[in-house]
This record gives C-alpha cells, sequence and structure tokens, in this order.
C-alpha cells in the first residue's frame, strides 16, 4: 500500500498585505525589473538555487512571453488534504525571467488552466511514506518568509568590502524598508558611496551592503543556485521569473509559487504529458505530483503533499491542478472524473467570499486518492474539517 497525501493549510498571515509592500527590489539596470515591497526590515530571506532560465529545445514552454520577450531570447492511495490556515508569505518584483517563458508559448492546448496563483511546495519523508508539503501564497503582493536570513548573523562583512572595492552592483535596503540595486561609486573605510538607479546617491554603511548575484543567474528556476542567499536576491529571483509568467520556482525540494491572478499556459494535456515523459523539468505543481506519484509505485509507499500558504495564495487551485494531474496519470475508469467532480460542489457548501479572497474555503479537506496496484485510481475519499482560525 502505498499513499500520497495533498494538504493545503492555511497560516496565520497578517490581514492584508502589508509586508510585501515593504521591500522593494529593483531590477538591474538594463533589466526591467520594478521594485518590489519585501517583508519587513526584521526579516530576512535565504534562498535556495538557480536554475539556467533558458528552457532546453524540443521541452514545452512554460510562460507566456510577449512579442519583445520572445525576442530576446500499484497499490495505493493518494490523500489530499486541503485546509486554509493563512500562513504563506512571500514578496513579488516585476523582473521577468527570460528562459521558462518561452516553453509556455509554444505550449499549445492549455485550455484547461484557469489558473493563476501562486504556490510554494515542499516534500517531506517519513518513515511511514514519502510526504510533500506544498506552500502556496498569494502573488507579487504576498511574503516569503519561509527562508530568512537576518544581516547580523550573515557573514557578509567580507563580501560587502570586497563588492566595494570593485565597484561593483550591491542591495541597500532603505529606510522605508524597500531594497535597491544600486553600484557601488566608492569606498574608504566603513563607508560606501552607492549610486541609486533614479539617480540618488547614499552613503551607506559598507557592512549594510548585500552582494548582488552575476546577471547570468538571474531568473534561475532553483534559488539553491544563486551564489548569493539573502532576502534581496531572493525576492528579486522571484519577481524576475514572475515577471516571465515562471510562477513556479524550486527552493530545494520544495516549489514556490506566486500567484499571478491570471492565466497563464502552464497546465493542460501537453504540459501534463510533458511532465510524464520527463521531457521537461521546469518546476512545476506537475512535477510534484509526478514524482509523488512514481515513488509511491515504485516503493508501494503513501505519499503526501501538503500545500500551506495564506488566504488567497492559490493553495484550492493548487490541489486541483495536481489531482488533474493524478487523474491524469492514473485514470482510465471514469472515476477520476468524478473526484474532480467533487471540487464544484465542495466548494458551493462551503466557501465564501472574504476580503482576502472572493472564494475562500470555509473549511479544510483532505482527499485521499486510492490506486490499484497497477498505479490506477480505484477510489477516492475526501474529509472536511472546521478551521479554527476564521478571518
Ligand atoms: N495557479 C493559478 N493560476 C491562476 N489563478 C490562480 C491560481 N491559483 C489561484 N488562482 C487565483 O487565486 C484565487 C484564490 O485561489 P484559492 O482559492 O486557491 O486560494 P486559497 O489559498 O485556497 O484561499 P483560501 O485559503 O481563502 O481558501 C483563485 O480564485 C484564482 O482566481
Amino acid at each position: 500500500m502505498a499513499s500520497v497525501r495533498m494538504a493545503s493549510p492555511r497560516t496565520r498571515e497578517p490581514k492584508k498585505p502589508t509586508r510585501l509592500e515593504r521591500t522593494k527590489v529593483k531590477p538591474r539596470p538594463p533589466a526591467l525589473l520594478q521594485s518590489v515591497k519585501s517583508l519587513p526590515l526584521d526579516y530576512r530571506f535565504t534562498g535556495g538555487s538557480p536554475s539556467s532560465a533558458e528552457s532546453k529545445k524540443g521541452e514545452p514552454r512554460f510562460g507566456s512571453l510577449n512579442e519583445k520577450e520572445k525576442k530576446e531570447k500499484a497499490t495505493g492511495e493518494v490523500k489530499v488534504e486541503e485546509e486554509s490556515p493563512h500562513s504563506s508569505k512571500s514578496s513579488s518584483r516585476e523582473h521577468r525571467p527570460p528562459g521558462e517563458a518561452k516553453d509556455l508559448d509554444d505550449a499549445k492546448g492549455n485550455v484547461e488552466s484557469p489558473y493563476s496563483s501562486t504556490t510554494t511546495s515542499r516534500e517531506q519523508r517519513t518513515s511511514a511514506g514519502d510526504e510533500r508539503e506544498v506552500r502556496t501564497s498569494s502573488s507579487a503582493t504576498s511574503k516569503i518568509t519561509a527562508i530568512s536570513l537576518s544581516r547580523s548573523d550573515s557573514n557578509w562583512e567580507d563580501t560587502s568590502s570586497y563588492v566595494a572595492k570593485k565597484k561593483l552592483q550591491a542591495w541597500c535596503q532603505l529606510s522605508n524598508g524597500d531594497w535597491v540595486l544600486g553600484t557601488i561609486i566608492s569606498s574608504s573605510g566603513s563607508e560606501s558611496v552607492i549610486s541609486l538607479p533614479d539617480g540618488e546617491v547614499l552613503r551607506l554603511n559598507t557592512e549594510s551592503l548585500l552582494p548582488s548575484n552575476p546577471e547570468i543567474l538571474d531568473g534561475v528556476d532553483d534559488l539553491m543556485q544563486l551564489s548569493y542567499l539573502h532576502e534581496p536576491s531572493v525576492l528579486y529571483n522571484l519577481q524576475f521569473r514572475y515577471s516571465k509568467d515562471m510562477i513556479y520556482t524550486r527552493a530545494g525540494p520544495v516549489l514556490v509559487a506566486i500567484n499571478p491572478f491570471k492565466k497563464v499556459h502552464l497546465y493542460g494535456n501537453e504540459f501534463i504529458e510533458a511532465y510524464r515523459n520527463k521531457s521537461v523539468n521546469s518546476p512545476h505543481v506537475y512535477a510534484i505530483a509526478d514524482n509523488a506519484i512514481r515513488e509511491m509505485i515504485r516503493d508501494e509507499v503513501n505519499q503526501s503533499i501538503i500545500i500551506s500558504g495564506e488566504s488567497g495564495a492559490g493553495k484550492t487551485e493548487t490541489a486541483k491542478i495536481a489531482m488533474q494531474y493524478l487523474a491524469a496519470l492514473g485514470g482510465g475508469s471514469g472515476i477520476e472524473y468524478e473526484i474532480l467532480q467533487t471540487n464544484p460542489i465542495l466548494e458551493a457548501f462551503g466557501n465564501a467570499r472574504t476580503l482576502r479572497n472572493d472564494n475562500s474555503s470555509r473549511f479544510g479537506k483532505l482527499i485521499e486518492i486510492h490506486f490499484s496496484v497497477t498505479g490506477k485510481i480505484s477510489g477516492a475519499s475526501i474529509q472536511t474539517c472546521k478551521f479554527s482560525l476564521i478571518i
């Protein structure tokens, strides 16, 4: 027996998007990046890894690009649990990544994607089985708190000094919390003079500057690839990708998703086939679901996918997307269609409009999808629960 569990619990969150507005990340000079609000000053982010933004030839492309951008470059059970404690954080920038968006353009037949939110996923394994957690958070205005790093705890002093001496670009945080990428003009002693994109020149403590990653790392699909992992670098990378409709980014085993609040060409049969055939390796919910079902069949161990995030982050939609993939791979008997059709019924009775989400789930869900030995869906069960926190 094996099972894959998908859960989307809400985490506590402030009532309104406040932190995101505090961090402003400005794109590199050549890039069309816009300043992005980030977490409060007392927050620090640490990112994951880099990944090439460019998609491989022959692979379906993810994310839609405008013309200008184009030019630029067994036996088991699957449990789907959905709750919705609002708690995911994320911030967004208006930087746009080059690679994955192109994949989306090439992908045709993504007619089935009414989704447009961001999500984050994690993978956890237990002795009883594999467990994955997916955290979702609202788009550009959400905050990313999963990875935090305090400056005081970091050892950027030496690096900052080097950056200052080389007159390289560095991140500096303004009094309002916004992050700005500036160019170091000079550095003497503990002070550095930095020029901001808007022409403003500031004299700051050299130690307060954070080194920027080389441009070649802009838009990497895994935050782990970033040379410098700190709040502005993570925010910059996420915003860069988001601007290219690349809403999914890896942070090691975790999948970070930014809610686009619009239709993105990332879903549909063509993408499902692409991930099923392993012809594409871009971060995606499909990839998470694919790994879960493959490991379930291979190891005969139940799998869990946990989706978490604040209200409106896209947990419910992400769960649907994952179920869509599982149904496509394990379907055939027709029961998968019935399972998918439970969503509108549950939402009709259990959803309500809130300040944060017009279609907010007012209950938690644990969906179990059972598979036969051959890997086909044999049944499912859905459990609901109340939320202790109602916003
Ligand atoms: N992948 C996506 N692509 C496009 N839009 C999305 C996507 N995910 C979410 N959205 C949009 O965001 C809205 C909120 O998403 P969703 O209801 O899934 O959030 P939630 O985290 O479940 O919220 P709550 O906890 O309040 O139930 C959706 O109605 C949809 O318009």
